[in-house]
Order: structure tokens, then C-alpha cells, then sequence
């Protein structure tokens, strides 16, 4: 289980997150949605232990898989070495990487579809594919904590859509706690059982995934008016998609 209770966190007078409290058990996983600057990162943080709490407590195993939203240079490690990282956590200060931690390693890589990715070197990656690796790196550390921050935001539509299935896959699997943040509520209805809303002015709405993302509550979130649309699936299955009217969008 991953949590956060009665949290806050302030930033010197500034107050960020007020009395903030969730739980995500293992079996299930939670869109966090907000507007730019709300405290998303700063939540995944609090909870990873990486961002002192002013008050309150969290809980979450002492290895989590992380992919952070800026992942650090991984200057000239190949892609299997930055997953393998995912690893260290169990190796020890001088522990070298098994043949076990390496075959766990390969296997993230496949289970992300960037086997391609292995003898890359890291630093001369695209955005999307570090962000691919990252979330292979989070997946080999085989923690039943996954806390991915914006783990789309890089990606191309086609990836998106399969790393969305992945995370979907890892829902289903119902053996992990899954946390991740997103500025697209379809990814939320793609891939979560619950969602966080972290309201403009301090407010937080919590609850499933059918009782957040609806129109009238994103369109408080965002400031922009949201609707449902149905759209073909590629077997001729209805599949249902919350978008935003902006301006200057024609009605349909
Ligand atoms: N170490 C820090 N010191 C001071 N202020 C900080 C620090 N870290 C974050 N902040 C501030 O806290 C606020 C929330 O930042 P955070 O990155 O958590 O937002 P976010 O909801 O993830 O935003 P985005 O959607 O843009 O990624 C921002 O105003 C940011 O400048």
C-alpha cells in the first residue's frame, strides 16, 4: 500500500499541499490530475520520502519503482545498464548486477517493447525512448510500488497508447500499487481503477474513476469546457473519450 496521510508540504511560508490524504493498495492504480504547478510532482515526491512532510505521515515500501519527469543524463550507460539501475536497489553498496538481475532487466525491456533500446546509448536517446526505459528501469526493480510522473509526456500517440495498455496490464495483474500523474483524464479512463483531483485553490476530490473524470468536474479543473465523444475502437467497438472544447473548435 502507497499513501499519503494528513499530509502537508510547504515550500518556506508557502503552503503547497494542506492535509492531504490517500492510499493506493497494492491491486489497484490512481490517476493523479491537476493543473500545471498544483504540487503533482511534489505529491509523488512526499510520498518517495524525497520531499519533507510538514506534517502528516506516508507509506510506501522502501523500493519503489520511480520515473521521475526529468530523469537524470545516465551519462553513456547503454539502455540494459540504466535498467539494470532499477536493480541496485537490492545489490547492495559493492554488489555486482547477477545474471539473474540482468535476465530481469532484459525481460522489462521486452515487457516495454524497447528490447531495440538495449545497446543505446542512453544520452543519445529521444525523450520518448528514455522515457520507455525508464519506465522498463521502474518495472525491473519489482516493487509492488509503481510512481510514474507524467510517464506519457514524451511519447507519440502510438506509444502512448501502448504504454498505456502496459499500464493497464499492470493494473490487471493486481499486484501492485500503482501512482501516476497526467494532464489527459483519457488516461485515467485508459489506465486507472481511482483518481486524484488536485482542484485549483488547495481543494483535493478523490474517488473512482467513473465519479471524477466527468465533464463538469474537469471543466472546473482545467478552466476549459469538456465533453464526451464516442469514437470507433479498431474492431468497430464504441470507445468513449473526454476531450476539450478550446476555443475556436468548430461543433460538431
Ligand atoms: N524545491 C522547491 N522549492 C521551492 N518551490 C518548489 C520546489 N519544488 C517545487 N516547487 C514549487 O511548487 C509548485 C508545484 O510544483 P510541482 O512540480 O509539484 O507541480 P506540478 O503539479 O507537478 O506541475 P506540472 O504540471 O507543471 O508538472 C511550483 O510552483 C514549484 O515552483
Amino acid at each position: 500500500m502507497i499513501g499519503l496521510e494528513d499530509a502537508s508540504v510547504s515550500f518556506g511560508a508557502r503552503p503547497l499541499l494542506s492535509g492531504i490524504s490517500f492510499t493506493v493498495p497494492v491491486g489497484r492504480s490512481m490517476a493523479v490530475l491537476g493543473p500545471n504547478g498544483r504540487g503533482k510532482t511534489t505529491l509523488l515526491r512526499a510520498l518517495l520520502g524525497f520531499q519533507p512532510l510538514a506534517k502528516g505521515r506516508r507509506s510506501a515500501p522502501k523500493i519503489a519503482g520511480y520515473v521521475p519527469q526529468h530523469g537524470a543524463s545516465q551519462a553513456k550507460l547503454s539502455g540494459l545498464d540504466v535498467v539494470i539501475m532499477g536493480r541496485a536497489a537490492r545489490l547492495g553498496l559493492f554488489g555486482q548486477p547477477s545474471a539473474e538481475d540482468r535476465a530481469a532487466a532484459e525481460e522489462a525491456l521486452v515487457e516495454v517493447g524497447a528490447c531495440h533500446l538495449a545497446e543505446l546509448r542512453y544520452d543519445r536517446m529521444s525523450g520518448g525512448q528514455r522515457q520507455m526505459v525508464m519506465i522498463a528501469r521502474a518495472i525491473a526493480t519489482s516493487s509492488p510500488a509503481l510512481v510514474f510522473d507524467e510517464p506519457t509526456s514524451a511519447l507519440d500517440l502510438g506509444n502512448q497508447s501502448r504504454t498505456l495498455e502496459l499500464l493497464n496490464t499492470l493494473r490487471l495483474r493486481r499486484d501492485k500499487a500503482i501512482l501516476f500523474t497526467t494532464h489527459d483524464p483519457n488516461h485515467a479512463l485508459a489506465a486507472a481503477d481511482d483518481v486524484l483531483l488536485m482542484m485549483p485553490g488547495g481543494r483535493e476530490m478523490h474517488g473512482t474513476v467513473a465519479d471524477m473524470i466527468e465533464p463538469d468536474k474537469l471543466s472546473e479543473l482545467y478552466g476549459v469546457p469538456m465533453r464526451w465523444v464516442d469514437v470507433n475502437g479498431p474492431t468497430g467497438e464504441t470507445r468513449r473519450a473526454i476531450l476539450p472544447a478550446f476555443a475556436g473548435i468548430e461543433a460538431a
